[in-house]
């Protein structure tokens, strides 16, 4: 398969050269970048040396190899993704653009995107959930950090809580915010600190409650508040809504997620951390109950840039393609 990734001096560009790099089935052929356009690769990243020697080229449609990853920030994939499909290649969104309906889109994000005709071709692409919607779709929206961890830790859950009672608590590392520089990610400002940021507004907001409305049937709206914190990946969401029937939430998850082979439910009691999954596609969940409050708790942990983000986009190119959806994702963490 031979690969183009637009964007590819960002953090999730950079993260899909690693993971494309060992892919057995994936061969990148073409970069590009924007500012960075005319430079090469490894100037850029010199971890990359002797590992990926490429040029860094202006992004030109005609250029694209058949298999096309946008890591580039919202706003932009709204405006390329018309010229690729009808080049007739098969396109991967990391971007926002393609998530949301075009009005809820340009509320939450403040830009324009694609015609809704042409937003409604791309597939939400939870692979969990949705795979077989993916398989074989031509254009895939790749579910944001957020929303990923999100959803995977409460959607088994939907049919014994009560929706709108949900509460996501979430914090993310820095890369969560791009490479790109600036005072809110700024060692001074994020070191030894710690805050919440755009309470009420944050545009992962509505995907969240699209997706938990679609799985569970039932118009849901959240509270969702993330935070920022000091460290490089990961996020953690600490999760709660009001249990409306017992049931054993435990074998539920685990029976929800048997055989989805990124998704590990955590043994009762458990609290996992972002350093167990990191650098990897793996999202780790675990339930507690809480009997005096009659709320159900849910700890869910990804690494923002594989499962939030360049993994589970090979992931869903896996299951596009018909392949093993495991193919160049299966390896451990790295720890500590
Ligand atoms: N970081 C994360 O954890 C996650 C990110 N995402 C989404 O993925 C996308 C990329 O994020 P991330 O990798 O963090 O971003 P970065 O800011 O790290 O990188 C952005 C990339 O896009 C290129 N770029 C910048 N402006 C333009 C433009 N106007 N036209 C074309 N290309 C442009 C940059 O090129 P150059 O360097 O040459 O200027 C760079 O390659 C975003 O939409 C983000 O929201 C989704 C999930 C998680
Ligand atoms: C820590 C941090 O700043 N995270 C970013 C993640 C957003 C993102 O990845 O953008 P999309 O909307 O394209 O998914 C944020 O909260 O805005």
């Amino acid at each position: 398969m031979n690969i183009s990734i637009i964007g590819a001096t960002g953090y999730s560009g950079v993260e899909l050269i690693r993971l494309l790099k060992s892919h057995p089935e994936a061969k990148i052929e073409s970069l590009f970048a924007s500012s960075q356009a005319g430079n090469e690769l490894t100037n850029v990243f010199p971890h990359l040396t002797n590992i990926a020697q490429f040029p860094l080229e202006a992004i030109d449609i005609e250029k694209t190899a058949e298999w096309v990853f946008l890591a580039t920030p919202s706003g932009v994939s709204g405006k390329l993704v018309p010229s690729l499909l009808e080049a007739g290649r098969k396109v991967i969104d990391i971007s926002g653009d393609f998530r949301l309906p075009q009005e809820t889109y340009q509320k939450w994000y403040g830009k324009e995107t694609a015609e809704e005709s042409l937003r409604q071709k791309a597939v939400y692409a939870l692979p969990e959930w949705f795979s077989e919607q993916i398989k074989g779709a031509q254009l895939v929206a790749n579910p944001g950090c957020y929303p990923t961890a999100a959803s995977l830790g409460l959607a088994p859950a939907l049919p014994y809580i009560d929706p709108n009672s949900i509460i996501i608590d979430a914090k993310s590392g820095v890369s969560g915010a791009g490479r790109s520089v600036g005072l809110g990610t700024h060692f001074g400002e994020v070191n030894e600190n710690i805050n919440a940021y755009k309470v009420g507004k944050h545009q992962h907001t509505p995907e969240i409650e699209q997706t938990l409305t679609r799985i569970g049937g039932k118009e849901t709206i959240i509270s969702f508040t993330p935070h920022l914190v000091p460290m490089t990946r990961g996020i953690l969401c600490t999760m709660y809504a009001t249990i409306t029937e017992e049931v054993n939430f435990q074998e539920l998850y685990q029976s929800t997620y048997e055989g989805k082979p990124f998704v590990r439910v955590r043994p009762a009691g458990s609290y996992p951390k972002t350093k167990e999954v990191l650098g990897s596609n793996y999202c780790d969940i675990a339930v507690h109950v809480d009997p005096r409050t009659n709320r159900l708790v849910v700890l869910s942990v990804i690494d923002n840039v594989v499962k939030g983000a360049s993994g589970q986009a090979v992931q869903n190119m896996n299951l596009m393609a018909g392949l093993e959806e495991t193919a160049g994702l299966e390896f451990s963490p790295v720890y500590p």
